[in-house]
This record gives structure tokens, C-alpha cells and sequence, in this order.
């Protein structure tokens, strides 16, 4: 739960220029995102004959590559994609939204293997982190500087990896600079978990 919502909503920002900034093309991030996530879920399957002294060499590369296009937080592409489904970021369950409003969200969500559990169950931690993100996008569909004050989530039944679900979120009552929201992620009629968050928008001035 690391993000800050921004003052400017994802319309006016330049994805081309984000990109540039960063040194790449914009389907060329799209393309290199996917493949991470990819590659993070062919990680968690990997058994023990798995070359990983001549994938660690490539690696190290990779992350040698990229170390001089280091930025700093404002000129990020990552997670500030918001024309590709998943932000352009892996660090959540993929959520792609079918409906964003100011009040209420829905989508498709898909826990990859990387956010195993155990026994085909999603981590558990992993559940609030895409209720987080879910909710983010309604609060930051009303153009507001705010962040998740608690957010507690109910397991009801596992949540399966590999499978679409169906996740929801809405505001359920706004209160000053209080926003009360809930979320439910199912599969098909069975629901996996639900959650109730607080989001308090942000004073002016506040980091
Ligand atoms: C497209 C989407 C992409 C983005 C998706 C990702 C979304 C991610 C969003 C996040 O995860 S944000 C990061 C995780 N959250 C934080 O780091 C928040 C850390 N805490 C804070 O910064 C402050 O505590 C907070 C801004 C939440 C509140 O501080 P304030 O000084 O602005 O408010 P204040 O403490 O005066 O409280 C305002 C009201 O909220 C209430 N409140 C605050 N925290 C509460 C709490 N934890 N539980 C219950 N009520 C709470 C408080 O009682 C009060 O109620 P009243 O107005 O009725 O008096």
C-alpha cells in the first residue's frame, strides 16, 4: 500500500512523454511489463532443474541495463500507465477494469502464480493488496488526493490462482474528508473475500 494518489487525473497525463522520459516506446513498456509478470509466474512454477545460475547471470544484466535509467519518482512509467490494464506495473494481481466511476469500480482480477499461498490458494496478503488497488481507482476517479487509512479484508473462501474473478468495489458513504468504501472479489457465485476501507483525503500540504 506504497501509493500516493496524484493532484492531476490519469486523462491529462502524457503517456508518450512518460515514456520517453523513461527511454522507451510506449507498446515497448506495455510489452516489457507483461513479459515481467510472465516471467515472475514461470519463477514461482520453476522446479529444481531449473537453470538459475545462467538465468541469475542474465538477470544481474538486465537490472545492469536499467540502473542508468534511474529516475526519480515523478518521471516513472511504472504503475503510471493508466491506458493499459494493469497500470503498467506487477506489483499487484492484475485488476482490469470493465467500469471506473466515481463511485464504484468493476473488473476482472487474476491472481498469477507469483501470489501463490499454498494449495492453490492466493497469498493472503496478496487479497488486500488488489482491494487496495481496486479502490484506488474509484477514490482517484474523483480527482482526490487520498490514501487508505485501514482496510480490512474477510477471508470467506480461498481465492484460487489462475482464473478470472470478479472483483467490485463502491463508495458506500463519504463523510468530510472521509471516504468509506467495501469491496468483494468472487469466483463466479462463490465469494472469495470481502473488504471495508477507509480512505481519508489528503490536508493540503501533506506529502
Ligand atoms: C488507479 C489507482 C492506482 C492506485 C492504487 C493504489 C492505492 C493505494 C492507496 C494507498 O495504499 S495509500 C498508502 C497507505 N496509507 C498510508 O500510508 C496512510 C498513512 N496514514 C496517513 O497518512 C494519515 O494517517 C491519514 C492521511 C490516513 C490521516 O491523517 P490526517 O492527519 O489527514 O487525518 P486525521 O488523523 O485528522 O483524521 C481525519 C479523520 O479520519 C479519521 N481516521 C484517520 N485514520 C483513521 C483510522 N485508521 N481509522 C479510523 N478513522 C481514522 C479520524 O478519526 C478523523 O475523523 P473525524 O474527521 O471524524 O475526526
Amino acid at each position: 500500500m506504497l501509493a500516493l494518489f496524484r493532484v492531476d487525473p490519469p486523462a491529462t497525463r502524457s503517456r508518450e512523454a512518460k515514456c520517453q522520459h523513461a527511454g522507451m516506446s510506449v507498446d515497448g513498456y506495455r510489452a516489457m511489463t507483461s513479459a515481467l509478470r510472465d516471467f515472475l509466474d514461470l519463477v514461482a512454477t520453476a522446479g529444481p532443474g531449473a537453470d538459475v545460475d545462467a538465468l541469475t547471470t542474465d538477470l544481474r544484466r538486465w537490472t545492469d541495463r536499467l540502473a542508468p535509467h534511474r529516475v526519480d519518482e515523478s518521471r516513472r512509467v511504472f504503475g503510471e500507465r493508466f491506458d493499459l490494464p494493469d497500470r503498467g506495473q506487477t506489483m499487484t494481481p492484475l485488476f482490469v477494469p470493465r467500469l471506473v466511476t466515481t463511485v464504484r469500480a468493476e473488473g476482472v482480477a487474476r491472481f498469477g502464480e507469483y501470489f501463490l499461498g499454498s494449495n492453490g490458494a492466493a497469498h493472503g496478503g496478496a487479497v488486500p493488496l488488489l482491494f487496495d488497488e481496486v479502490l484506488g481507482h474509484v477514490v482517484l476517479a474523483r480527482g482526490l488526493r487520498a490514501r487508505t487509512a485501514y482496510l480490512h479484508t474477510e477471508y470467506r473462501a480461498i481465492t484460487p490462482i489462475g482464473r478470472d474473478l470478479t472483483v467490485r468495489a463502491r463508495v458506500d458513504r463519504v463523510s468530510g474528508r472521509k471516504l468509506f468504501l467495501t469491496a468483494e472479489l468472487s469466483d463466479g457465485d462463490a465469494v472469495c473475500a470481502e473488504s471495508e476501507a477507509l480512505f481519508v483525503e489528503l490536508r493540503d500540504g501533506a506529502p
